[in-house]
């Protein structure tokens, strides 16, 4: 089995303080679980700007990546509130997150800004967690067909530059986000099947994972389709992250 990603971004719901508890919770999980000792998991946690300088040593000896939940396209500049992609390399950044569903209807983020983000991300060294997803429920045929046309505008830069790097593309259908539940197993497997499918040969290296309202017990059942999840709510409690380890260290030993 593939190397998965499992992780968390923490939004805006933790202030300095607990974002660090959770980080060193969840860190002490990692650090001892057989899945992430073992290569299976390559964990993972996005907090907020500000606390990146403080979750990086704590993660990095757990073997945890540290993601931004955003980014700016451009190296400097007079660019106020914004953040580059050469800075938070600078401090360790491995993944950022791009054109989560959240900034798209709040912060009027769009396919062309995305596009210009996930090539600043690749630009310099660092994974695009690019979140893609339909907005309304419907047919899984008609929601993968929105999310690969999503995810090529949002590749548009990045292909005319001929980037290279690693790539996690995050399907989140939108309908799914802070919901009571995620969407369901079958629609999950089609879409995200689809979107591997897609990336298979592609020139970036490119994983797929699921988001929105996942938590313990779902990824048993979407594993032959997807290389990992993103957790928001249902990884607050660090006991959760830990129980979503083992299920993907259970799934390697049932292989
Ligand atoms: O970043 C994570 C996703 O937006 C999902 O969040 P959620 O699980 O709280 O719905």
């Amino acid at each position: 089995m593939p190397r998965m990603l499992i992780g968390s971004s923490l939004k805006m719901y933790f202030g300095r303080a607990r974002t660090l508890e959770w980080t060193r919770a969840v860190a002490a999980i990692c650090a001892d679980h057989p899945a992430v000792r073992g290569g299976l998991v390559e964990p993972f946690v996005i907090p907020t700007f500000p606390s990146i300088p403080d979750v990086v040593p704590i993660a990095t000896d757990a073997r945890m990546l540290v993601g931004a939940q955003d980014l700016h396209w451009e190296d400097a500049g007079a660019f106020t509130g914004e953040v580059s992609a050469l800075e938070l390399a600078e401090h360790g950044v491995a993944l950022a997150e791009i054109g989560h569903a959240e900034r798209r209807a709040m912060f009027g983020e769009s396919d062309a800004t995305v596009a210009l983000k996930v090539a600043a991300a690749l630009r310099h060294g660092i994974a695009p967690v690019l979140c893609i997803g339909e907005t309304r429920e419907g047919a899984p045929d008609d929601a993968a067909a929105a999310c690969i046309r999503q995810l090529e505008a949002s590749l548009a830069l990045a292909r005319e530059t001929d980037a290279v790097g690693r790539l996690v593309v995050a399907y989140e259908p939108v309908w799914a986000i802070g919901a009571p539940r995620p969407a369901g197993d079958d629609h999950i497997r089609a879409v995200a099947g689809a979107l591997r499918a897609h990336l298979a040969d592609d020139a970036l290296d490119a994983q797929v994972i699921y988001g929105g309202s996942a938590g313990p017990g779902l990824l048993p059942r979407i594993a032959d389709s997807v290389d990992g999840m993103f957790l928001g709510r249902f990884a607050h409690d660090p006991a959760a992250f830990g129980a979503i380890l083992d299920e993907a260290l259970e799934l390697q030993v049932a292989r």
